[in-house]
This record gives C-alpha cells, structure tokens and sequence, in this order.
C-alpha cells in the first residue's frame, strides 16, 4: 500500500517539494478514510497506453482524459516511492527542478454562450435518437494558482471526507485536483462496483429523505442506470445485486445514485474491455454515446482534457478503484480552471442549467478561496 503520512514530515511541505521537482507524482484520499495515500515515478516519463489492460500486474495511478487523442493521452504513473518520510523527501529533493509549463488559452463560456449552447442541443435532444447529452463549461479563477494547490488539496480533503480528494501532476501534461463523487470502477478481490450517478440540486440544510424529484432529473439518471446495465449484460455478469436509485450528498449538492455489485469473476481482459466500454458513462458523456460525444465536440468551444475522465490507483495484485475526474480543476502558474458541466436532456431549462453548474463550481470555490 502506498499510505503513511510520517510523523516527522510536515505533508504540506512534503507535497510542495513534490509540486517543484520534475517527477510525476499523485495524492489521495478515499472516500470516508482520511488516510492519505502517495505515490511518484521520479525515474523516465510516464507510460501511455491504448488499454487498461497495460496497468495490470503493476502498482501505481491511472490518469485517463475524457477522450483520448494525440494531445491528451491516457498515463500510468508508475508507484516507484509511496512512502511519505524523510528518505523520499531527500531522494525527490535530488531531483531536476520542474521547468515552467506553457497553458493553452482556455475558452471561458459566460452565461449566455452556455444557455445558447442548450437551445442548440435541444434540437437534437428533442429528437428521436439522442436521450442526454451533458454540456461543460470552464470557470476561471484568477488569483489563485499552483502555490495555492497544496493547501486547497488539503481543504478538500477536510471538507469532503465522502468525496474521492485528489491531486496529480504530470510534468507537460498538468496538474489537477478534486473531490469528486463518482466511481467509476472497484474491484478489490472478488468483488466488483461501479455506480449511476446523475441528477443535481442543492442540499440546502435538508434533510436527505425530505428532498423529492423532478422527471427530468429522474429519467436522466435512469439513462445511466440502463447503460451500466447493459455493460454488465454484455460481458454476462451475473448476479449483479443493485441499491437504489437513491438520494446522495456530494457536499452541498445531492445525486440520484445507484449502486452495483456483483462478485462474478472477471478476468483481466473483460474488465480492461468493460471499462473502455463504460467510460464515458451517460453522466458526462451521453446516451447513445457516439450521437452525444459528436454533438459535444460540436458545441462546446473548449477541450475537456482529463474533465470526465477517470483516475485512480491499481495495484499489482489486481484491485482497482477508479473514479470519474468531476469537480475538479486544472492548476495552472497563476490560475485555476474548473470543469463543470451537466446533463442535458429535452426537457432541459438553459438558465436552470447554468445555475446548476454555478453551485458545482461552488462546491470547490467555498474551499479554495
Ligand atoms: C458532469 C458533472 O456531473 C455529473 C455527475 C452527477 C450529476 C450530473 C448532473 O446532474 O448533470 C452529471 O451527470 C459535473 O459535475 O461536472
């Protein structure tokens, strides 16, 4: 296991060291632990691969884009040190500092670029063949940047002890961090899990058996619901036990979620397929999901790069958690991009939208500002 936050170590500190040196390196915690877990390559570049299957028999930390191509490529970091003591801060501290990294400009929606974007897709939506299709925005933040990455880490951390609370940097590939709420798979032993997640409004002080909802917030997650089930259906698992939908806190916001389990064996090549087959799910891509990934490439005017991808540890032995990249940004030198985004469907109200993707945002804005 790569854990163990020393006693000797001040990890603000230890994380820093890491942020300045040219290695790749991850930090997490797992959703109710707040056990932080570690890992860095700091030998050679990260490994790309076309298949998950590459990762098995290996220790490290996945990081996928949302679609990959020749810009954005899926990477595995290898897990070289996990530990967080004094010996890795000397070995990393032997390391080339990091070299300055260009950004891309990015393209900011405002509100009614976003709400415009909506009409557009409800051509199609209302359609007989594309059911959802999730629209994403970019919300920049200006004063804040990669000095400020470490402590907003560790904010999310304490603040959404649910969440799966992250941070990954990839020399020339970027840095990102988040709390997102969304697995996309586990498989520890022989257990196998995955989740349908969708449908958002605020908490607002109530409670979870108090809050009822609309059809449209229904239907959207039952899409996702229907295509996991028809993931598990192709690769013939059996006794899948499901657990829900039901109401679920993310922070201040909650979700519409459904639980899958199943311990049916599956074996390296059927899950390395069934991920490509899952990824994107209806929750950030669409349904069906060519229709909806072209109609995402024809409206939104930015890149999604590693937003509504997935990421997580695998270990050698064969478990694997991973997790949709959601509610988190891009770190820059001196800016934060947050990704937000969320699912369209024909009965789609654009202003109603916009606000829902104002309160995501506001999910990471309360802990980093
Ligand atoms: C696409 C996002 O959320 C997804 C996950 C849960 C609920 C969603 C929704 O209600 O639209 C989205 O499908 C995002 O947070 O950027």
């Amino acid at each position: 296991m790569s854990i163990i936050e020393g006693e000797d170590i001040d990890i603000h500190d230890f994380l820093n060291v890491c942020l300045g040196k040219d290695i790749a390196f991850y930090a997490f915690t797992r959703p109710d632990s707040n056990t932080l877990e570690f890992g860095a390559q700091i030998e050679g570049e990260t490994e790309k691969y076309d298949e998950l299957k590459e990762c098995f028999a290996k220790s490290g930390f996945v990081f996928a884009p949302f679609h990959a191509n020749e810009k954005y490529q899926s990477h595995f970091i290898r897990r070289e040190i996990s530990k967080i003591n004094q010996e890795s801060l000397q070995l990393i501290k032997s390391k080339a500092d990091i070299a300055l990294q260009n950004h891309d400009d990015l393209h900011i929606s405002s509100r009614e670029e976003y709400q415009a974007q909506i009409e557009f897709m409800l051509a199609d939506l209302k359609g007989e063949k594309l059911e959802k299709a999730i629209l994403s925005r970019i919300e920049l933040l200006e004063n804040k940047g990669r000095k400020d990455a470490v402590s907003s880490f560790l904010n999310l951390r304490d603040t959404y002890p649910k969440a799966f609370v992250f941070m990954v940097d990839i020399p020339k590939v970027g840095l990102w961090i988040g709390a997102t709420p969304e697995r996309l798979v586990r498989k520890c032993e022989s257990t196998f899990e995955t989740m349908a997640l969708a449908g958002t409004q605020k908490l607002d002080g109530r409670k979870l058996e108090n809050i009822s909802w609309e059809q449209k917030e229904i239907d959207e997650q039952a899409y996702v619901v229907e295509y996991i089930q028809s993931v598990f259906d192709k690769y013939q698992l059996k006794d899948v036990e499901t657990d829900g939908p039901r109401t679920a806190a993310a922070g201040n916001i909650v979700h519409l979620k459904t639980l899958f389990k199943t311990r049916a064996e599956i074996n390296n090549q059927e899950l390395s397929n069934f991920v490509k087959d899952l990824h994107p799910t209806p929750a950030v891509c669409g349904l069906s999901k060519d229709l909806a990934l072209d109609l995402i490439h024809r409206v939104e005017n930015h890149d999604r790069e590693y937003y509504a991808g997935y990421l997580g540890p695998i270990e050698e032995n064969g478990d694997l958690s991973l997790f949709v990249n959601l509610r988190s940004m891009k770190v820059l030198e001196n800016s934060m991009a947050l990704f937000v985004g969320g699912g369209i469907t024909a009965d789609s109200l654009p202003e109603k939208e916009w606000m829902e993707t104002c309160f995501k945002a506001q999910t990471l804005l309360n802990v980093i500002k």
